[in-house]
């Protein structure tokens, strides 16, 4: 899906990202992971269009425009003056794409994001969690090709990040491409995933998650 070569990004003259390659797969279920400031935002940043490369080049197998990428980035932009269910609906609406079918499947993923009865709560209504989780529920409405997710549980109680987490697992075994940050290395004991960690915007392992667990460069970083 995605075959990024030789990817390097400056950012105001630092070195953020270095001779990154490697190929995605359609369908990998991939964990982006690595100390604070080691680049993994960036790197999303990268995929997802949000930013540039400095050089190299990330190939696109299948290009999809940058709005048909499912995205969750800590900087949500919930439009304050829309309801959840509206801020889950506003992309198509701007598409003009809104069927009956697609607001039952805002619904449903209200239901799997635990929003339940906050449909009708304006953004300054609800909690950070609960913002997280509109965010969620707002790329996974756009997108069921590829979701792209910066810390999408970081600001989650244990339980609910779990939950969420599943949910990202249940769509990767759709058939989603589905890319994610986390800090949380509990996860990588949990789901067969790839993982790629970074260290200094260089990646120094890429490796199934069973491997992962017990390695010294998870200890370090944990
Ligand atoms: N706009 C910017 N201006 C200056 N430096 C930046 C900018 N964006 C990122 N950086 C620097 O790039 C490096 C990598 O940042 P990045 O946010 O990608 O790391 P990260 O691994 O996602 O960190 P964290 O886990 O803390 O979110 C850091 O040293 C950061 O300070």
């Amino acid at each position: 899906m995605f075959e990024i070569k030789n990817l390097c990004k400056n950012i105001n003259g630092l070195t953020v990202l270095e001779d990154i390659s490697f190929f995605i797969p359609k369908g990998a279920f991939l964990f982006i992971v690595g100390k604070s400031g080691s680049g993994k935002t960036t790197l999303l940043d990268c995929l997802s269009k949000r930013k540039k490369p400095s050089s190299g080049e990330i190939i696109e197998k299948e290009v999809l425009p940058s709005t048909k990428i499912g995205k969750v980035f800590q900087d949500f932009h919930l439009l304050p003056d829309l309801t959840v269910i509206e801020n889950i609906l506003y992309p198509l609406e701007v598409e003009g794409n809104v069927s009956h079918e697609k607001k039952q499947k805002a619904k449903f993923l209200l239901s799997k994001m635990k929003l339940t009865g906050k449909e009708n709560c304006f953004p300054a209504e609800i909690s950070g969690g609960e913002i997280q989780r509109v965010g969620i529920a707002r790329a996974l409405m756009i997108n069921e090709k590829i979701i792209i997710a910066d810390e999408p549980t970081s600001n989650l109680d244990p339980k609910t990040a779990r939950e969420i987490m599943d949910y990202f697992f249940k769509i990767h075994q759709q058939g989603t491409t589905v890319i994610i940050s986390t800090h949380d290395w509990s996860f990588l004991d949990s789901y067969p995933a790839r993982v790629i960690e970074l260290r200094e915007g260089r990646i120094i392992r890429d490796e199934n998650s069973q491997y992962f667990s017990n390695s010294l460069s998870n200890k370090e970083s944990s």
